[in-house]
């Protein structure tokens, strides 16, 4: 996206353009209008106050928008033009003289709405600067109070820094509801953003602390800094648009060790710090020379404290024991019970709000916990369900086992498990023939190294988990792309109902673990709409062709007996045919493996692939899929080579009992690298080029309706000449004539129709709609404009 420039010409945007247009004084209006058009607020008001209203521009919205007969009051330090239907006046908004004034003009009646787009003109430091302007936003919000109706609104521009949060507060004790938006038309460049207030509460006594800035922007600290987000994001620099902190001009900043042992916030520091420093100061310091001598202090301790910023959760969370342990060692340890909560008070934002909402959005949050939770089992359940089927593609099972599964036995939650088992080292008990108790199913008891008592390596795994969720869920909010791709495999995986526990169930309602009814046939997958594409295309392959008799078998055949079956069936296509089928299936199975190896490329999956025939339609666009093509045509490779491939690292990794937060990691780097020709990759190129050099669809429609027009033209004028030339009246040197005279007619280009510049000035200024006097098309310009212009083009010229 393009950065926008608030200096210079840059300063020239389409909203400036817009309101020289539409006769507004500034580009401020579309600030007002879109506020207006979200919340709708001046429609509904009758008596409006703007506050810091020069040079007028939200006067004049107000104006337009607002009811006839409504009384519009505009206050500010600058004089305003006259504006018809509005009342101003000159007057600084932070003296009593002011106050009396707008009493004045309003007289007894109250304001249904207060706007308030006050920045004070000081141009000293930032910091002063946004001080300076929250209090103005206060002081706007004093007079508010004294004028608005009860349930009226309050419009007020607010600038992102440390104070923000407070104003936010006092707002919030004010109104029934307050939001922030920054309308479209506001630069980004800009901290700007604007609070609209609604439903005024006009208590009968406000607390004069809530609007003295001494007592507002002191008590209430800046909220928490987010360290979470840190830690999970550490490359991620965030624009500082507040500013850096006092006295903080460097990037990089280091830490004593000693002093994340002591600290009570270690997140914290991880979080802000760049390296964790093992130096001694020159005053020297026996703790870190101790520490650095202890046997916890591994040499990998050592390389994470170097750059935290390169670091992943598993080292942060080896960190963070170390440091437990060296605690433990210093004599440092710290009750458990008590330090979660000290550190959950310490990282807790300040919650400025009062009780039902905070219980309205604790209770939001345990909701969003839970759903996040069966969401996870969901695609854990499915997960298992695919690599069953995977497994048995590999003959590594039997459609029996998924029976089995489907109805308990062999899974991982059932009784028997003796993978569960084995987790918790009982098995070897078992074997030996002691008794093991299996009690626990946690996936940290089974990550604790055995240590079940680790009560601390626990909660740190509890706290990083769900800090994890909190930082992913994050992510999800603010990066548009991370939740299409989730929606993209919540689709995929939500899609299958291949094995539902339905399906093993017969129609008077008995569970069957019988094969012909759990093992879905070919015929099955190809007609089954709620297949997902991944699963049509897996049931396209040969291994279940033939399958089709299994519907007649008998209840309780073994799959031996299934497989004898299938066989013969198989056998009953032509050789040739069979080996055809199978080459295209393999070339069209191996382009779309390595279509799933790139994220990008995963569009293509949620389209159907078939084309109306049903024969799979599956296009080559990527340079491994090309490139694989290329070596099954040319003969290189041959498609039980490609099969053998399929074979690798990769294929078959057990993710069962790994954390999310592991496997996300992993799906970065753990793909397969397949090799990439020259060939293929200028082929793709090329192919992707002459994709891009296609016209755009509308292009193409319009090239389409000129094509049409020309034809229907033609086909008039055939009709006109033979009509001319059927005609006895006329000697042959007319026809001819009148023919000629039709073909040049219709030749001939109409003129080109000018577009007439009307300037915006006299009685043309802030009209809307056509000038008068003025026909055909027309722009309305401004003779600012037309200087703007000129020397964009000097400037241009001179840069050429
Ligand atoms: C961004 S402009 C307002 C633009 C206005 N909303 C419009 O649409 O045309 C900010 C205005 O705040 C005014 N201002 C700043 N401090 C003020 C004060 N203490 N009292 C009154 N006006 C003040 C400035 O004079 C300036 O005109």
């Amino acid at each position: 996206m393009a950065i926008q420039k608030k200096h210079g010409k840059g300063r020239l945007d389409k909203w400036y353009r817009l309101a020289k247009e539409k006769g507004y004084r500034a580009r401020a209006a579309f600030k007002l209008i879109q506020l207006n058009k979200k919340y709708g607020f001046l429609e509904k008001s009758k008596v409006l106050l703007d506050l810091c209203a020069a040079p007028g521009s939200w006067c004049q919205v107000a104006a337009e928008c607002m009811p006839a007969q409504s009384i519009i009051v505009g206050v500010d330090l600058a004089p305003i033009k006259p504006i018809p239907r509005v009342i101003s006046f000159q007057s600084d908004i932070t003296t009593e003289k002011c106050r009396a004034t707008i009493r004045q003009h309003l007289k007894h009646w109250k304001a249904d709405t207060v706007l308030h787009d006050g920045a004070p003109n000081v141009g000293t430091a930032w910091v002063q600067d946004a001080f300076s302007q929250a209090e103005l936003v206060l002081q706007s919000l004093k007079l508010a109070t004294e004028f608005l109706i009860e349930g009226g609104t309050f419009v007020t521009k607010v600038f992102r820094s440390k104070d923000y949060n407070p104003l936010l507060w006092v707002f919030k004790q004010l109104f029934n509801s307050v939001e922030a938006t920054k309308p479209p038309s506001s630069r980004n460049v800009s901290a700007e953003i604007f609070v609209v207030c609604r439903g005024f509460k006009a208590p009968k006594r406000i607390d004069p602390k809530f609007l003295d800035a001494k007592h507002v922007f002191a008590e209430l600290s800046a909220p928490t800094p987010n360290n979470e987000a840190k830690v999970f994001n550490p490359e991620k620099k965030k624009r500082k648009r507040e500013g850096y902190e006092e006295g903080d001009w460097t990037q990089h900043k280091e830490i004593s060790v000693t002093e994340f042992i002591n600290t009570t916030d270690p997140i914290a520091i991880l979080g802000t710090y760049h390296k964790l420093s093992f130096d001694q100061s020159p005053g020297g310091d026996l703790a870190l020379a101790t520490l650095g001598r202890l046997e916890e202090t591994t040499d990998e301790i050592r390389t994470c404290c170097e750059d935290l910023r390169v670091l992943g959760k598993k080292e942060f969370r080896s960190l963070l024991k170390w440091r437990i342990k060296v605690r433990e060692k210093f004599g440092l340890v710290v009750k458990k019970g008590q330090a979660t909560k000290d550190e959950a008070e310490e990282v807790a934002e300040v919650a400025p709000m009062d009780e039902e909402l905070a219980i309205q959005e604790e209770l939001q949050r345990i909701r969003d916990q839970e759903n996040s939770r069966t969401k996870k089992e969901r695609r854990k359940e499915n997960e298992k369900k695919r690599k069953e089927i995977v497994r048995m593609q590999m003959n590594m099972t039997t459609p029996m086992e998924i029976g089995m599964e489907q109805g308990g036995l062999g899974d991982e939650d059932s009784v028997f498990s003796l993978k569960r088992v084995d987790r918790l080292n009982a098995r070897a008990a078992m074997v030996s023939g002691k008794e093991a108790e299996v009690e626990s199913e946690s996936e940290e008891d089974a990550e604790s190294d055995g240590d079940g008592s680790d009560d601390d390596g626990d909660r740190l795994e509890r706290e990083l988990d769900s800090m994890y969720d909190q930082y992913q869920e994050r992510r999800e909010d603010t990066d548009s792309k991370l939740r299409a791709k989730k929606a993209r495999k919540a689709y995929e995986t939500e899609e299958w109902e291949g094995f539902s526990e339905n399906d093993g169930k017969d129609d008077d309602g008995e569970d069957s673990q019988s094969d012909s009814e759990t093992t879905p046939t070919a015929d099955d997958a190809q007609a089954s709409t709620h297949l997902s594409n991944k699963a049509t295309l897996f049931f396209d392959q040969d291994i279940f062709q033939g399958l089709e008799d299994i519907e007649d078998l008998e209840d309780g055949d073994s799959a031996d007996e299934m497989e004898q079956d299938a066989v013969p069936a198989k056998g009953k296509k032509s050789e040739s045919e069979k080996s055809k089928t199978k080459e295209t299936k393999q070339a069209k199975k191996a382009a779309e493996q390595s279509d799933d190896s790139s994220d990008d490329e995963e569009v293509e999956r949620l389209e159907d692939p078939r084309k109306a025939n049903g024969q799979l339609d599956i296009d080559i666009i990527t340079a491994e899929a090309m490139a694989l093509a290329q070596s099954l045509a040319t003969g290189e490779k041959r498609s039980v080579d490609v099969m053998d491939d399929g074979f690798n690292r990769y294929a078959f990794r057990d993710v069962d009992g790994l954390p999310e937060w592991f496997l996300d990691d992993e799906g970065k780097h753990g793909k397969p690298h397949r090799p990439i020709t020259a060939a293929a990759a200028a082929a793709i190129k090329e192919k992707m080029r002459a994709i891009n050099a296609r016209p755009i669809k509308k292009v193409m429609e319009a090239k389409g309706r000129k094509k049409m027009k020309a034809a229907q033209k033609l086909e008039r004028l055939r009709k006109k000449s033979a009509l001319l030339a059927e005609d006895e009246t006329l000697t042959e040197r007319d026809k001819s004539q009148a023919i000629a005279r039709l073909m040049s007619r219709a030749v001939k280009k109409k003129p080109k129709q000018q577009v007439k510049l009307v300037v915006a000035r006299g009685s043309n200024k802030g009209i809307s709609g056509r000038p008068r006097g003025v026909k055909g098309k027309y722009k309305i310009v401004d003779s600012r404009m037309k200087k703007d212009i000129r020397a964009q083009k000097r400037l241009a010229k001179k840069k050429s």
